[in-house]
């Protein structure tokens, strides 16, 4: 998928009176057509702007928009909304209030292009666990359960791309964690492109297979999320969240130490047994700060992982106090150059003390993973 725009607010187009500063959004972005995309950054970065493009809500200066093979907007059409092949789902749920949730989905089928599939309602209704609360009107259901009637109410569409504008901003840590497997499961069950606004870094790790970073309009970053979050020079300040998301599959269970371990390519990472058998295809997330550097691994240490890595990059945090080392992690066996990455974070003055250099042999000791797939 492509999307080209550059579209201009001038000042007195704020919304919120006395924000003198004017908007510009100038974004080139090239994603797969597949797996979910999100578009990451601070409030005001231009994330919902983006998506309004795509949906054919805004009048950019120029736009391109291609959608695997369909083209929806370049120098000589511009497709209006109700003629892009979206679902769109917002922050709050936007369903009708006075008709039943199945009267809702029952609204969706009668708008979609494509003919009624019923083996696919089915579907949808078990996917995204809803059989039990059809006949309630929205302000019966909770707040989880209004999104994922609105997320089935988009899907019924049949879209080519679904649009998320941060669809879990309204609920509280229990039900965003309730709503999460959900949307999993559309990600693994549903062959369809997903657009995802987000400001929070745990449904990025969670969800996301390509991220596009924006800031003040502009992109700052986009990729494969494995790649992306193992860069250390991003203009982003990603604070504490810095560090890297990793897939790999579970390989053997420790019982009597209630530890399992993960195989990422050639590289093996200890963290505590999630119950998820032998094979299972999980994600990581290894942050910088629970990685630290040894020069050797002679001494006994309380650290369960140590494995040898090469200092490939060395950047100074936004805290200039402290330093982002990108370090390759290498096979025990052979010790050959694996294309794993993680990310430490260090006082400016251990990397002196130590005298890290780019291309240092190193041990990377990491101190915690935490399971989030
Ligand atoms: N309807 C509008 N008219 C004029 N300016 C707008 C309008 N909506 C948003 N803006 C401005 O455009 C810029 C980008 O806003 P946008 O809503 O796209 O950001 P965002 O990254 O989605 O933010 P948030 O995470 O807070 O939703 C901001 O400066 C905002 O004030």
């Amino acid at each position: 998928m492509h999307f080209r725009f550059r579209l201009e607010r001038s000042q007195n187009q704020k919304p919120v009176p006395g924000d003198d500063r004017g908007f510009a959004l100038d974004a080139d972005i090239t994603v797969p057509g597949r797996g979910v995309t999100v578009i990451f950054g601070a409030s005001g970065s231009g994330k919902t702007t983006l998506l309004r493009c795509v949906a054919g809500l805004e009048q950019p200066k120029f736009g391109y928009v291609r959608v695997l093979e369909h083209i929806w907007q370049d120098d000589n059409v511009s497709l209006p909304a109700h003629k892009r092949a979206i679902g769109y789902v917002f922050q709050e749920s936007s369903l009708f209030p006075f008709m039943s949730a199945k009267a809702n989905l029952n609204y969706a089928i009668k708008r979609a292009d494509a003919p009624f599939n019923p083996e696919q309602y089915e579907h949808l209704i078990d996917v995204m666990g809803i059989r039990g609360v059809l006949d309630r009107l929205p302000a019966r259901l909770s707040g989880g359960e209004r999104q994922r009637v609105a997320i089935c109410r988009a899907l019924l569409l049949q879209p080519k791309l679904l649009l998320m504008d941060e669809p879990l901003a309204s609920l509280d840590t229990a039900r965003k964690q309730d709503i999460l497997p959900y949307l999993e499961r559309i990600k693994s069950e549903l062959n369809i492109p997903i657009l995802y606004v987000s400001h929070a870094l745990d449904e990025v790790a969670r969800l996301a297979d390509h991220v596009v970073f924006l800031d003040n309009g502009s992109v700052i970053a986009q990729g494969d999320v494995t790649d992306v979050f193992s860069r250390i020079k991003l203009p982003m300040n990603l604070g504490e969240g810095a560090g890297v998301i990793l897939q790999g599959i579970v390989i053997e269970h420790a019982p009597e130490w209630e530890l399992m371990c993960v195989a990422i390519g050639s590289i093996k990472l200890w963290l505590k047994d999630s119950g998820d058998p032998l094979q299972t295809k999980v994600r990581v997330r290894v942050l910088a700060r629970d990685v630290s550097i040894a020069m050797g691994c002679e001494t006994k240490s309380s650290i369960l992982n140590r494995i040898p890595a090469e200092v490939t990059d060395i950047a100074v945090d936004h805290d200039s106090s402290m330093v982002l080392i990108q370090l390759r992690l290498t096979t025990r066996d052979d010790q050959s150059f694996d294309s794993t990455y993680v990310v430490s974070r260090v006082t400016r003055r251990s990397a002196h003390h130590l005298d890290l250099k780019k291309g240092d042999c190193v041990w990377a000791q990491v101190k915690s993973v935490a399971l989030v797939h």
